[in-house]
């Protein structure tokens, strides 16, 4: 029977971008709920697959690793799965709903808010429920990098979204969020879950362990635990 996830009483936390095992282990000591591998090779955040496996042997129990990809062959991501052992692949390209959905693995897809084809709330809707089994529908903003620009986009974009209740799968927010601004962006849009990189870093792929702390502090105290 279809949930309604657009009410969660704690709103989930992932890290992404992650490139180095100190970074993982501040994540999951203060709190983060995944941490995401970036294999787009074109990404100022890519980890090898070699390099991601010893990440991931050291993840704790119950913190979810998850493995992004930007149109990736089918070699990719099976060498991905094979090394790595993600709980959960996300796509952030044009991959189509079957080719996400063959591989075994939960998957979370990315829309890239006002790419072509999403231009409107209505379209935004029309891109989501193309992929109903993903497990999470995750909001960016649209840039040439597909991904961990830093950049923000207009949330009432997914004024749509919001009302499919439980056609909808558990919602995503991500793109430009940051320590002081995640609270007001929460307010606004109930998610089911944010996704931060850029705005809890040093610089590309160096997380800072005072910001991870703010970030997380912050969506702590708007869910009032
Ligand atoms: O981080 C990247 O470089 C990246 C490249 C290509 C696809 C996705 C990528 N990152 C995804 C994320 O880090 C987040 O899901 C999201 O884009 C938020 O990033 P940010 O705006 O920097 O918080």
């Amino acid at each position: 029977m279809p949930a309604d996830y657009s009410q969660p009483s704690r709103t989930r936390i992932k890290i992404c971008g992650i490139t180095r095992a100190e970074d993982l282990q501040t994540a999951a000591l203060l709190g983060a709920d995944a941490v995401g591998f970036v294999f787009y090779p074109k990404s100022k955040r890519y980890i090898s697959p070699t390099d991601a496996s010893k990440l991931s042997g050291q993840t704790p129990a119950f913190i979810s690793t998850v493995a992004l990809f930007v149109d990736p062959t089918d070699n990719e991501v099976e060498t991905v799965m094979s090394l790595v052992a993600p709980s959960v692949l996300q796509f952030h390209g044009d991959e189509p709903p079957e080719q996400c959905a063959s591989y075994g693995l939960p998957y979370i897809k990315a829309f890239r808010v006002g790419a072509p084809g999403m231009e409107t709330p209505e379209q935004m809707t029309e891109a989501c429920l193309a992929h109903p089994y993903a497990c999470g529908w995750l909001f960016d903003t649209y840039t040439p990098a597909y991904g961990g620009s830093g950049e923000s986009f207009d949330h009432t974009m997914l004024s749509s979204v919001k009302t499919l209740g439980t056609r909808a799968r558990p919602l995503i927010l991500s793109g430009g969020l940051k320590p002081d601004t995640v609270a007001n962006a929460l307010s606004n849009f109930k998610a089911w879950a944010v996704d931060v990189s850029s705005g809890v870093e040093e610089a590309p792929g160096i997380k800072s362990a005072v910001k991870m702390r703010g970030f997380i502090q912050s969506v702590r105290q708007v869910n009032g635990d």
